[in-house]
This record gives C-alpha cells, structure tokens and sequence, in this order.
C-alpha cells in the first residue's frame, strides 16, 4: 500500500522549499506565495498535515492487520518528504512491484486525482521502474458513507448546539466548503467523455451529491425545531483561491459569501462544512478558523466550523473498504450519493483540460503501463515524459 498525500513544512525553514514545489510550474503569482507563506510562519512554519497523516498510517495500519490483511502500507507525499520517489524507493528496495495507493482526496480533478497519478507515474520514471512496478489506485471515495457519515454527525450536533443557544434551524446557513480550482480544471473534471464541458465537471457535481447526502441526513438525525419548520438553507461555496485575477476559479469565495448572507440578513449563524478536506490541514485551520471566521465575527453572525473525518473510525474503515474492494470482486462497494458511483481506473484524458493534452505527463492507475502509456502518449510523448530520467522509452 501507499498513502498518498500532499506534504507540509515542518519548520520555519521548510516554509519556502515546500512552496516552491507545490507551485513548480503552476503560475501562481509571488504576492500570493508571499502572503500564504505569512500564513505558514504565523503557525509557526509548521503544517499538522504530516502529523495527521503519521496518524492516519497507524490507525489504517491496525485496520488492515483486524481485517488479516498484512500488506505493509508506506507513505510518500507529492510536496513534501517523505517523496513519493521516496517511498517508491523503499517499496523497490522490499521487492514489492504491485501496490495500491490511496490519497489522501476524495473527488474528481486534476488537482484531487490526476496530479497523484502523474507524480506516482513520475515516481517510477525517477526510479527506473515505469513498466517494472504497478501502482493502482482506489476510485474518488467522496461517496463512501464512512467518509460522509462523520460530517453527518458532526452538523446534526451543531444544528442542535446552534438551537440550544436559541438560534432556530431556519436561521442558519449551512456553507460547504472545498478548495476553489480554476474553472477550466472544474469543468475537465470526469471522464472525458461525460464531465467535459458540464459546467464545474465531475468536482462539482460529485461534492453537490456530498452535500445533499450530508443534509437529508443531518436534518433528519436533528429533533424537529418547534413548527413550522423549514430546511436548513445551504450552499456549496470555495476558499483558498490563489490564481491570478484574470484567471476565474470556481465562486463564491466562503467569505464573500458569509457577507452576502449577513447583508441580506438572512442568517444568524453560519455552519462551515469543509466537505472537500480529509484532515484539519492549513487550507482548514488557516483559511477558515482564521479567515472565513473573522470574517463571520466582522458581520456580526455566529460561526461554527466543523471537523473533517480525520482519523475517525468511520473513516479509516471506509479506506480498508476500498482496498478490499479491490481484493475480492465480492467485496461491497458502498457508493451512496445520487452521483452513481466512479470507477477503478481513470480514462486516459480523465481530468485533462483540452489544453494541457499537448503536455500530459503519463500517469498510474490509468496509464499504468508502459503500453497503455504509448497508447496515449505516442512514442514520442512517452520519450519526452522520460527525458533526463535515464529510463528507456
Ligand atoms: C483541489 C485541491 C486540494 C484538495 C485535494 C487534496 O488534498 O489534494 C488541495 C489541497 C491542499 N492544498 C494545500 C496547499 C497549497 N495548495 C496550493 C495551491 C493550489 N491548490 C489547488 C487545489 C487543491 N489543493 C490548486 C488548483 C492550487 C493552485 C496551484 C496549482 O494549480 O497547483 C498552494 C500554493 C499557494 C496557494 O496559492 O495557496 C498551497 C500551499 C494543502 C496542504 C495544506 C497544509 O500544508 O496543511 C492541501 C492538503
Ligand atoms: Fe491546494
């Protein structure tokens, strides 16, 4: 197994290294880099992400073993160390040339899903080992009740809170929350031949199913405010936008929209969902407990925001479910939004912007061969992508 996430700096000195190769090549401008550098020296140059993700291993590892699957499960990160060319190193070093690997993001995008199969496809280019060693890797889970159910839980106990402090249902807002992405890389979210050209793709259309599921539940699990009651209003809204102005990356920003709503005086609490995150990161903890929050305190509501599943047990049960699902044909797939499921294996131009064809770098899980590789790259594509490695086309 692989855990597959996006790594952190652990110390003020990291805070610069790691920010360069997060935005390697992404276009993103320097004010923005410098102010969210701000972000992770006010933490004290220090992401919980790898913490969290240390003990999301141990909790995933004692799962597996109660299950009686022994793999061993390592732990590479696309930004950070422990590498993925890291971790692939030591799964060459133990012999291993079939694994699974899960990340640490549960929707469809470029961003959520394909980057992790193009840099674990980097990986094994580094390494010599594109054709030599397989990596899978389990399908988007953002529909898996075990990933849901905590936010479940989590928002019926606030709704109740909110009403107990004498706020009542119908003068909430329930905003979820997700990593705004360009519009471009919304709208090529999915499989090329169904999300394209839907506006927002598959990322938007899979976390809307997230969000209706998480509702219809919660409110049902809520005792009944006196009647008449009406449902909680919500809305899915976006944070950590970092593009250039020019560029447009999916809106509303959570606390544009927080302002709307005090504006428009139709709320007196907010209830921040983050329905896109797995773990209280900094995206979390910076862009809403310390942003969207002053934000809400500016315009006078209350704000509570919720946790992310973490290393719930629900959620931990649900990732050994996804590798058993690929153990057993027999095993249950539990796919349980209105979305209609997603597949093992990503398409070739899954989560491809038209425009970013001409450069595609080969991925796992998809192109998890050299063949399907020079299927969709052409021989020439698959000798650009291993220039400088000192692999062979
Ligand atoms: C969809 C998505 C997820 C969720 C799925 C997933 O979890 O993978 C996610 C997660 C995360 N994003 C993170 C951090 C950053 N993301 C950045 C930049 C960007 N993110 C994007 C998208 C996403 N990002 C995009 C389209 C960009 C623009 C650059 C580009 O096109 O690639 C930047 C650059 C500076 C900035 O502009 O913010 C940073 C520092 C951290 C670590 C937090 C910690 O350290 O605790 C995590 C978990
Ligand atoms: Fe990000």
């Amino acid at each position: 197994m692989l855990l597959a996430s996006f790594g952190g700096p652990e110390g003020q000195d990291d805070v610069m290294p790691f920010l360069r190769n997060v935005t390697r090549g992404r276009g993103i401008p320097d004010e923005r880099l410098a102010e969210v550098g701000e972000h992770y020296r006010a933490l004290g140059g220090r992401s919980p992400i790898n913490e969290q993700n240390r003990r999301l291993l141990a909790a995933l590892r004692t799962e597996l073993g109660e299950r009686g699957i022994t793999v061993p499960v390592h732990w590479g990160n696309r930004n950070w160390t422990p590498t993925m060319r890291e971790a692939v190193e030591r799964l060459r070093e133990e012999g291993h040339r079939r694994v699974l690997a899960i990340a640490t993001s549960a929707y469809s995008s470029y961003s959520s899903c394909r980057q992790y199969r193009e840099d674990v496809a980097g990986a094994l280019v580094e390494t010599g080992m594109l054709g030599r060693m397989r990596i899978d890797k389990v399908r988007p889970y953002f529909d898996h009740p075990g990933f849901l159910d905590p936010f479940v839980e989590h928002l019926a106990e606030a709704l109740a809170t909110l009403e107990r402090r004498g706020t009542p249902r119908e003068r909430v807002q329930v905003l979820f929350t997700t990593h705004s992405i360009p519009l471009a890389m919304a709208t090529a979210s999915g499989p090329a031949e169904e999300g394209h050209g839907t506006p927002g793709g598959w990322y938007v259309a899979q976390h809307e199913a997230a969000c209706r599921y998480v509702m219809e539940r919660a409110e049902g699990d809520t005792p009944a405010s006196p009647a008449p009651t009406s449902p909680v209003p919500w809305r899915l809204v976006f944070q950590s936008r970092s593009g250039p102005p020019q560029v447009p990356w999916l809106e509303p920003d959570v606390n544009d929209a927080i302002r709307e709503i005090a504006r428009a005086g139709a709320a007196d609490a907010v209830v921040l969902v983050p329905i896109g995150f797995v773990s209280d990161h900094v995206e979390v903890i910076w862009d809403l407990d310390t942003e969207a929050a002053q934000t809400a305190q500016e315009e006078g509501l209350a704000c509570l925001r919720l946790p992310t599943p973490g290393t719930d047990a629900r959620f931990v049960a649900a990732l050994a479910d996804l590798v058993e699902e690929r153990m057993r044909e027999d095993a249950p797939r539990r796919c349980a939004t209105d979305f209609g499921g997603t597949a093992d294996v990503c398409g070739t131009a899954c989560c491809l912007s038209g425009s970013a064809r001409a450069s595609a770098r080969p991925t796992t899980s998809a192109l998890d061969s050299a063949a399907d590789a020079r299927a969709a790259l052409g021989q020439e594509g698959v000798a650009r992508a291993l220039e400088g490695s000192g692999a062979q086309a």
